[in-house]
């Protein structure tokens, strides 16, 4: 067991373990953005910081195929921040909200040696889309196009400069494809860590293992902070689903099926 899930199996809640934890019709979701882990002040400015921070949250919202409400708001922040880093960070956390329709009910602020945020999201759903359910002979797909956010942090290490529209910065959530899709999804979750890790999770929790219809290179699969999302899906419902794809303008891409063998996740550990 890697150091991540040995501290988590620390904790017995039944609700741990997927993207979110539902409780009645909300669920509660909470993810870390960390200066130095998750970015680095010479790539992006506090703007995008804030804006990266809220949709990599919201992301887990909608994973579960909940609608986003509120959000929690925790920033530690250096001592020498500007009055004007302060205005963009909260114009990026407001803008984004905004636009999801998100209220920010309250948080807490502290200083701090570095620029750290955590952000709790409040949502709430009719039909909660949760990693477990996947059965044997279930097609998996993933949406967009995977690899762009590896390419752009390494660009960003090296000459520290990327496009301005560049993945790494603009996160587009599938939310309105989950939605149109809720009915006919079997299990789902986001890819933030990358494919094969995020298979992963659903392999040991599912008890399950892929067989994969092509190649995937390590280049696209290894790659996290992507965003989209990762499902699972009855055979029967392939012709639905690909509708659901175009009608929402979601590339879909069936890359496995499910089946009784092992799974082993070729990429490094993320986090530990
Ligand atoms: N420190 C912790 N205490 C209690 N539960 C935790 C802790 N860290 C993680 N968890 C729970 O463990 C489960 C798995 O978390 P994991 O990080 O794999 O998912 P995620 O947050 O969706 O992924 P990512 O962090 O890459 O976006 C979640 O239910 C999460 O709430
Ligand atoms: C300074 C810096 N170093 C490394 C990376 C790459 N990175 C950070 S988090 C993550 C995956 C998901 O993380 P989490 O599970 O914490 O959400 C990846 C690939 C970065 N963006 N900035
Ligand atoms: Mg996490």
């Amino acid at each position: 067991m890697n150091l991540e899930n040995y501290f988590i199996s620390q904790f017995h809640s039944k609700r741990i373990g997927d993207d979110g934890a539902v409780l009645g019709s909300f669920v509660y979701s909470k993810d870390a953005f960390f200066e130095d882990v998750h970015f680095n002040l010479k790539w992006i400015n506090h703007y995008q910081i804030a804006q990266k921070s809220m949709l990599a949250n919201i992301s887990d919202a909608v994973a579960m195929n909940a609608k986003p409400k509120y959000a929690l708001l925790s920033v530690a922040m250096p001592r020498n921040i500007t009055k004007d880093q302060m205005r963009d960070l909260a114009r990026g956390f407001k803008e984004t909200a905004k636009k999801f329709n998100i209220e920010i009910i309250g948080g807490d602020t502290i200083s701090n040696i570095k620029l750290d945020i955590t952000i709790t999201i409040i949502s709430q759903t009719t039909k909660p889309l949760l990693r477990s359910g996947l059965k044997k002979g279930y097609l998996l797909a993933y949406t967009g196009k995977l690899g762009r956010s590896q390419k752009d942090f390494l660009k960003l290490r090296n000459l520290g400069k990327i496009n301005a529209k560049s993945k790494f910065v603009n996160i587009q959530l599938r939310d309105k494809f989950v939605q149109k899709s809720s009915r006919y999804l079997s299990s789902g979750m986001d890819i933030s860590d990358g494919l094969f890790s995020d298979l992963d999770k659903l392999a040991s929790i599912n008890k399950l293992g892929f067989r994969f219809f092509k190649k995937i290179s390590k280049r696209v699969a290894c790659s996290g902070e992507e965003y989209e999302m990762l499902v699972a899906f009855d055979k029967r419902f392939k012709k639905s689903m690909q509708r659901r794809a175009m009608q929402t303008r979601t590339p879909l891409n069936i890359f496995a099926c499910s089946a009784r063998v092992g799974y082993t996740n070729r990429c490094k550990a993320h986090h530990f």
